[in-house]
This record gives structure tokens, C-alpha cells and sequence, in this order.
């Protein structure tokens, strides 16, 4: 129970919340029972069955219907007499900008990606707005504090991008399921279902330089009159058969491998099964989505399927997709929440294990592999959802000196199930929240302006309506305003090389590069580079510069100048840390964590390495540190005393 000064404190605070979904409803939730009487919440999305499951302030009713206002709703029925104002939007909307964020005391993000964290950081700190921020996967989450001038910004440490394969393991050398994976849905199901004009390497390299793609696109196309079963085969020979013959003739590359089986479809499904071609009337309900599986009657997504019931699953979902979702062909991208896509990218993936002899897995596996999906825990989101409300409370009591970044782990470690940890001080070199100029190594000479706004300043820098300037000349700017003749002046610059630009962009000089959304803007030092490695720079340009990490003794706000709290301390050991609490270090033996680690995320992406997916979940999470027969749990007391813990009866 809050005391009465804190009590009023969280009555009179307005507080913005970002996403309304598994963290948000738990924290609308636990800020309307904790006292707090004016909250705003911005959330872009519908309700969904599959969010039902654990964001209960919805029912099956509200599908369809914007979850920020369903909340708002469902919580004023407890709490009539508080405000909550919802809004449906994007949070990158322009009229969320500085002022508005200005006149809130705190900003809670339940967010679950990158690009909009990142957004929402910027526009904290121009604000001068504390902001906390969260994360789940599964078991594990956290909790960070981030408040300009006193702790570091939540992009003060790089954070990882996706894992991503090299292009030549997805396309001819997969030793893993999730190798088949990311084949399945990046390059066959992109191939078959998705816009055509986009780069596509399903080819094989071999040694035969020849093996000819004009063959290979051939394949691909369909011809008006073509019976779907046959082109169905056409393609599962060429794919699983053809191309793993051209592959083993590459000796070189099998020299240290196990070689592949070439399948062909006659070998798995003699022609013209009957029943093979499943059951239509099955799958044409009114409202079921279109699928495989119901049309062939498999029925449980965790069975593994044998691999003639991959290729049949394979066969009958290439069919569906031409007869039941031609209008969508040439536009699909691989969707999780998709079942006729999540069948047809299992059957390839596992298809083509069966052929590398790698063990093959069930949809519902698969599913949680192809699309990043660490399943939701109810619990953790609550127990992330009431630490975001103690940080809360500490920013608006302006305690800094005791706030907490909190680690949710999956195993109670050393008896603690939350890690606390003092926050770290600003990276001096943090390009987001000091002046600390990046450095990009590019080729000038043949990039053109617009690879370096995709790759570079909307992927890398996260910025939403940049303005590109070499001193006082504008090279670049987007804005409905812009006169047409301008506009028009900008688009040219874009088909550009960077050192034939109007104001050349060559070794040597500094591009200033604005965001006026987000108030932000950084500097790149540019440095010509003639080469770059395909394989480990696919972009072929680098950009590098705000890596260090906070240096010893001064990184970390004190607290007090007392060792009464935990913290990570740094070892002489240039990255490795140790977890301390209560100023004594735990006792050693599977605490020693190298900083890496603790600012790593789990990362479960499945991309192919250049086309880096888009990061969701944790950031700066601390991985299973170990785990502690004794299965007791710990919780963090109220008070300031960080490292004292009561145990659970
Ligand atoms: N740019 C954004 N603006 C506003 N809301 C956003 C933005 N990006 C994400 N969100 C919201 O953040 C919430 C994150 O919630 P959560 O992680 O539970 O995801 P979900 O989409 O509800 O569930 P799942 O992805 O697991 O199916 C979502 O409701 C989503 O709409
Ligand atoms: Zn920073």
C-alpha cells in the first residue's frame, strides 16, 4: 500500500503508456489498482483470437476492435472514476511529437519492436521525459529506466540486430532445421508467392557456373493451362531433386559434408495417389481459413509429419494457394499468423531436412521458428507490468538514485528470480543521446544516395522523415510541404552516386542527418571504401562508431556512494562481468557473465543475412544464467534496500 505523499504523487501524475498488448493490458491493469488516475495509451493495433489467451482484458467479443480503447473500457469498469484516454494510432504518427510527449511525467513503452522503441527513446529524451521500458520472452523480461542526463538511453548500447544466415548456407550447405527454415519462407515460398521483381537466390552454386537460371526461371512460371499437380511436382522436383544433383557435383563443397539425397517426388508419392488431391469441400467453409492440413484430415500441428506427408502437405498447399488465393499471389510475404503459408514453408523446410539429413520437426515447431515466436507467458508479462509500476513510482518521487534495471529469469538464480542492477550512466560515445559523430566506410563512387537512406539512416539509424545535409547544402528531405520543383530536385539526387551528388559526398566529409519528428540528429564522417565482403558486409557499406561500452567506475550511477544495492561490476577482465548484491559479491560459480551476454537479447530470428528481419522482443536481456536446484522465490522488497529478499512460503 502507497503512503499517503506517494499516494498523491501518482494522482496528480500523467502518464503516456505505448502498446496496449500482452505487457500493456497487465500494466493498465496494475497502474489503475496502484492509484494512478490519468493515463494515456497509444496502440496501434486490433484485437486478435490469438491475443486472447493472455491479454485478458479482452474477450472474444472485441475481436476486430482497437485494443487501446477495448482497455480503456474494460478498466474504467473497475475504476470508473479515473481518465484513460486511448488512442488508435501508430505511435510514429506526427502528432505524437515532442509537445505532446511533453506533457507527461513518465512514459511506459509495452512495445514489441525495435523501430518504435527506438522512436519512442528519441522522442523521451527531446522531451526530457523519464521513459521505462520493458521487454518479455517466455520466461525471461525486463525492466529499464532511462532519464536523460541521469541514466543511459535505451540506445546507449548497440543492440543486436536479428540473427541472420550467409546467404550460401540457407541456399546450398543447411546443417540446421532452422537453416531449412529460412530457405523455406525467404527464398521457395517468396519465389512461388511473392513479388517477382525482388532479388531471389534459390539458385544452387555449383561448380558448373552454367547451371543456367534462364532453366531455372523457367520452372518457376506457370502456364495458363497448367494442371496445378503437375506444376506442383514440377516444382518439388526441381527444388528437391534437380537442384540437389547440380549441388553434389560442387565435389569441393562436400569434401567436409555430408552430402545430400536428391528427392523426387515419384520416389515419395506414386503418381496420382488417390486422395492425394485432398478434400476441397473440407477447406471452402465459410470463415476457416484455407489449409492443408483440414483438406488432407491431419489434425494435430504437433505431430511430426513423415516425408510423404510433408510432400503431400506441400503438393495440396501449392494447390490451394493458386485455386483458393490467386488474387494474393505476387504480393504474399511469409506471415506466422498465416496457416496456409506456416504448412507450406514446415512441408519445404522439411522436406529439404529429410534430404540433408536433418531431423525434421512439427508445424507448430516450425511455426515458432519461421516466425520468431517465443511463446507468451501470462506471468511474466504481470510480474514485468508491476515493475515498470515501481520504476514508475521512483521516477515521479525523482528517487534516481534507486532506480533498477530488473532482469526476469527464466531459473531462480542464487536464489533470485529477479536481478536487479543499478542502471548505467550515458555511453559517452551514444550517437543517439551524445554528439559523438558515426563513421560509415562506403564505396562513394557507386552507391547511390538512395541505398544509403534505406540501409543506413532508416534501417541502422532508425529515423522516420530524414533531412540529409552536407554543411548548408540540403541534399535531401521528404515533407508533404515540399514544392514540387524541389521534391522533384530531391528524387533526381536519389538515382545518385554519393560523389556525384550536387554537394559531393566523398571521403572526408560530414553528412548532418535530421529527423524533425523526432528532434534528433547525428553526424557521419565518411570514409570512401573500394571493397567490401559480400558474405560479412552485405549491405556493402559499414557503418560503425557508438560500440563502446561504458567505461569503469563512472558508468553506473551510485547509489549513494553505499554498496547496499546490487550492480554489475566490471572485472578487470575487460568484458566480463560479475553480478554483485548487496555490495558482496554472489557467491561465484556460474555468475561470472561476460557484458556481451548481459546485453544480449535471445535471439530465435531466422533470416537470410541480407534481409535482416525486423527485431521484436528483448533487448539487453541477460540469458539463462544458470540454473539453481532450489526452486526458491525471491522477491524484491518495496524499499530502497534492493539486496535485502523475502522468501515465499
Ligand atoms: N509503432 C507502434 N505504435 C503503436 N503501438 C504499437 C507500435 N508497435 C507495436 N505496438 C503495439 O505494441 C503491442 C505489443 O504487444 P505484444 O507484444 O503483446 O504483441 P501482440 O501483437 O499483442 O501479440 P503477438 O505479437 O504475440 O501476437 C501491440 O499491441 C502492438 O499493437
Ligand atoms: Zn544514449
Amino acid at each position: 500500500m502507497a503512503s499517503e505523499p506517494q499516494l498523491e504523487i501518482i494522482k496528480g501524475a500523467k502518464v503516456l503508456m505505448v502498446g496496449a498488448g500482452g505487457i500493456g493490458c497487465e500494466l493498465l491493469k496494475t497502474l489503475a489498482l496502484s492509484g494512478f488516475q490519468d493515463i494515456h495509451i497509444i496502440d496501434m493495433d486490433t484485437i486478435e483470437v490469438s491475443n486472447l489467451n493472455r491479454q485478458f482484458l479482452f474477450r472474444q467479443c472485441h475481436v476486430g476492435q482497437s485494443k487501446a480503447k477495448v482497455a480503456r473500457d474494460a478498466v474504467l469498469r473497475f475504476r470508473p472514476q479515473i481518465n484513460i484516454t486511448p488512442y488508435h494510432a501508430n505511435v510514429k504518427d506526427p502528432e505524437f511529437n515532442v509537445d505532446f510527449f511533453k506533457q507527461f511525467n513518465v512514459v511506459l513503452n509495452g512495445l514489441d519492436n525495435l523501430d518504435a522503441r527506438r522512436h519512442v527513446n528519441r522522442l523521451c529524451l527531446a522531451a526530457e521525459v523519464p521513459l521505462v521500458e520493458s521487454g518479455t520472452t517466455g520466461f525471461l523480461g525486463q525492466v529499464t529506466v532511462h532519464a536523460k542526463g541521469k541514466t543511459e538511453c535505451y540506445e546507449c548500447q548497440p543492440k543486436p540486430i536479428p540473427k541472420s544466415y550467409p546467404i550460401c548456407t540457407i541456399t546450398s550447405t543447411p546443417s540446421k532445421f532452422v537453416h531449412c527454415i529460412v530457405w523455406a519462407k525467404d527464398l521457395l515460398f517468396a519465389k512461388l508467392f511473392g513479388d517477382k521483381n525482388q532479388e531471389n537466390d534459390l539458385n544452387v552454386h555449383s561448380g558448373d557456373a552454367d547451371n543456367s537460371s534462364k532453366q531455372m526461371e523457367d520452372v518457376f512460371i506457370r502456364s495458363l493451362d497448367e494442371n496445378l499437380e503437375e506444376y506442383g511436382r514440377k516444382i518439388y522436383d526441381h527444388v528437391f531433386g534437380y537442384n540437389i544433383e547440380i549441388a553434389l557435383t560442387n565435389e569441393e563443397t562436400w569434401r567436409n559434408r555430408k552430402r545430400p539425397t536428391p528427392i523426387y517426388i515419384r520416389d515419395v508419392l506414386p503418381e496420382n495417389l488417390p486422395g492425394q488431391n485432398g478434400n476441397l469441400e473440407n477447406c471452402t467453409n465459410e470463415g476457416s481459413p484455407v489449409s492443408a492440413m483440414s483438406s488432407l484430415g491431419f489434425k494435430n500441428s504437433q505431430d511430426v509429419w513423415s516425408l510423404a506427408e510433408s510432400s503431400k502437405i506441400f503438393l495440396e498447399a501449392l494447390r490451394l494457394f493458386f485455386e483458393k488465393r490467386d488474387k494474393d499471389i505476387g504480393n504474399l510475404t511469409f506471415d506466422k499468423d498465416d496457416q496456409l503459408a506456416v504448412e507450406f514453408v514446415t512441408a519445404a523446410a522439411n522436406i529439404r531436412a529429410s534430404s540433408f539429413g536433418i531431423p525434421m520437426h512439427s508445424l507448430f515447431e516450425a511455426k515458432g521458428i519461421a516466425g520468431n515466436i517465443v511463446h507468451a507467458v501470462a506471468t511474466t508479462n504481470a510480474i514485468i507490468a508491476g515493475l515498470i509500476v515501481i520504476e514508475a513510482i521512483k521516477v515521479l518521487k525523482d528517487d534516481c538514485k534507486n532506480y533498477r534495471m530488473t532482469y526476469c529469469l527464466e531459473h531462480p538464480t542464487r536464489k533470485m528470480l529477479l536481478m536487479p542492477v543499478v542502471p548505467f550512466e550515458a555511453n559517452k560515445s551514444c550517437y543517439v543521446c551524445s554528439e559523438t559523430p558515426l563513421l560509415l566506410e562506403i564505396n562513394t563512387h557507386s552507391s547511390k544516395l538512395r541505398d544509403f537512406i534505406e540501409k543506413i539512416v532508416k534501417s541502422k539509424l532508425g529515423m522516420n522523415c530524414p533531412l540529409i545535409m552536407l554543411g548548408s547544402t540540403l541534399i535531401y528531405e521528404v515533407g508533404d510541404d515540399l514544392e514540387e520543383d524541389v521534391a522533384a530536385s530531391y528524387n533526381r539526387n536519389l538515382d545518385k552516386v554519393l560523389a556525384e551528388l550536387p554537394a559531393p559526398i566523398i571521403s572526408g566529409t560530414i553528412v548532418t542527418i535530421e529527423d524533425l519528428q523526432q528532434e534528433f540528429s547525428c553526424n557521419i564522417s565518411i570514409k570512401h571504401r573500394e571493397d567490401f565482403d559480400e558474405e560479412n558486409e552485405p549491405d556493402g557499406m559499414v557503418l560503425s562508431g557508438w560500440t563502446s561500452a561504458p567505461t569503469e567506475k563512472d558508468d553506473r550511477i551510485k547509489s549513494n556512494g553505499e554498496s547496499s544495492s546490487a550492480a554489475i561490476r566490471k572485472l578487470d577482465n575487460a568484458d566480463e562481468v560479475e553480478i554483485t548484491a548487496g555490495g558482496e559479491p554472489i557467491e561465484s560459480g556460474g555468475l561470472k557473465r561476460k557484458h556481451s551476454e548481459i546485453s544480449e537479447r535471445p535471439d530465435k530470428e531466422a533470416s537470410v543475412a541480407h534481409h535482416p528481419g525486423s527485431s521484436s522482443a528483448n533487448q539487453g536481456m541477460p540469458q539463462d544464467i544458470g540454473d539453481n536446484e532450489e526452486d526458491d522465490l525471491v522477491l524484491l522488497d518495496d524499499s530502497p534496500e534492493i539486496g535485502k529478499k523475502k522468501r515465499l512460503k
